[in-house]
């Protein structure tokens, strides 16, 4: 097996960013959104977005801003009463970042997620496709959980571990947990003076995660401790994580600088690596689609997507999203891939140029079948 895929696709030097802000960053610790703070992190996003890259706020706070709204601050914190203070403070919070981000001439685009959307395959990949759409129209994706509709069962459950699999979904290199602590601390500073801040952490050992406990501030959810569980997820599929605090000065730009700031979890893969390993670990071939002589060489040796030009036929009956063989016409396998088309809809594709896909099909998908970063050489 060789894994030589191409990577120019997947080496630049503009980053995607994801950036959490947990509801005490955008409150500062008191019953009401902060404003000048939410004022200095858009700062600080857009002069990121102006240089090249690409931003996506996960956004806390609607329990806050809805609270915040109806003046109900001592409201018993039942699911009932925090479903009903999220569907009202959703869109006050989506306001307040609309505006701000207006000031620099920035669009924002929402997006309210439950762990269903993320579990389901086809879900899944329609989320990253709007997700990437939204950034290649350079709109700032905000993200948050769809607190008002999610019961237990189909919730993530707090913003750190959603933001990791938007991570995931938005294939990014960095994601910046940004919150009330300078860091991850050996204890939680707050009954803990003596504790000190890590700034590197290589592996997630079990004792990191011991070190790290719940929030007991009655503003976050989860404290530490589902920060270290979503540093892992993302760790695990290549991507870099910094847990910062949201007051520090330029905390945004320095983490995008890779300049010193909170505590650093560096992956031990390479985003690369982690998705080729996931194509193979995590999958098997759900079918085949065979390719043409130009498709193959296309593919093999420069590198490229498969379109649906170069397909002559498809076995089985795959659906959108899962790996397939891509195989040659005398049956050898050639490489493996996440595919964007189901077979149904390949059948009514192949041979065709990628701008008569919408018209044949009435929707598309994506001008390729399966894209290269998807696809791992055999
Ligand atoms: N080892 C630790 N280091 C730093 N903070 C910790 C640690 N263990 C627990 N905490 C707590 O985690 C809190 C941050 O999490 P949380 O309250 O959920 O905030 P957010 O709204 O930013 O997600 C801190 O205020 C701190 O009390
Ligand atoms: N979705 C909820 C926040 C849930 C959550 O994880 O909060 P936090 O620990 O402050 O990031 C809200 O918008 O209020």
């Amino acid at each position: 097996m060789n894994f030589l895929i191409n990577e120019t696709s997947m080496k630049t030097s503009k980053k995607t960013i994801v950036v959490k802000l947990g509801t005490s960053v955008l409150t500062s610790g008191t019953t009401k959104l902060d404003r000048a703070q939410m004022v200095e992190i858009v700062r600080q996003c857009a002069l990121l977005h102006h240089q090249g890259h690409h931003i996506i706020v996960v956004t806390s706070g609607a329990i806050a801003a809805g609270k915040e709204h109806l003046g109900l601050h001592n409201i018993e914190p039942t699911i009932a009463n925090k479903q009903m203070l999220a569907a009202v403070g959703q869109g006050q919070l989506v306001r307040e970042w609309e505006n701000l981000f207006k000031i620099y001439g920035l669009h924002v685009g929402q997006m309210l997620l439950t762990r269903a959307d993320l579990d389901d395959r086809l879900r899944f990949l329609n989320a990253r496709d709007t997700i990437k759409t939204l950034l290649k129209y350079r709109i700032i994706p905000l993200v948050n959980e769809n607190d008002a509709v999610a019961t237990s069962e189909i919730k993530v459950g707090d913003n750190d571990n959603l933001s990791a699999l938007v991570a995931l979904l938005a294939d990014a290199d960095q994601l910046l947990l940004l919150t009330d602590q300078l860091g991850l601390f050996t204890g939680d500073p707050r009954n803990n003076p003596d504790a000190q801040l890590i700034p590197e952490i290589q592996k997630i050992t079990q004792e990191i995660h011991e070190l790290a406990s719940g929030s007991i501030s009655g503003l976050g959810t989860g404290g530490m401790a589902t920060k270290i569980e979503s540093a892992m997820i993302a760790n695990r599929a290549g991507i870099e994580v910094v847990i910062a605090s949201g007051h520090k000065k330029d905390v945004i730009i320095k983490a995008a600088n890779n300049q010193s700031v909170g505590t650093r979890f560096s992956s031990e893969n390479t985003r690369l690596e982690a998705r080729k390993n996931w194509i193979f670990a995590a999958s098997r071939s759900s079918g085949k689609i065979i390719v043409d002589a130009g498709a193959e060489k296309a593919i093999v040796h420069n590198g490229s997507s498969l379109l649906a030009k170069g397909i002559v036929a498809t076995t089985e009956n795959f659906s959108r999203g899962y790996v397939v063989s891509i195989v040659n016409q005398a049956g050898q396998e050639l490489a493996r891939g996440l595919v964007r088309y189901k077979k149904v809809d390949i059948e009514k594709i192949k041979g065709l140029h990628s701008e008569q896909i919408e018209a044949v099909l009435g929707f598309e998908h994506g001008r390729v079948v399966i894209h290269r970063d998807d696809l791992v050489l055999l």
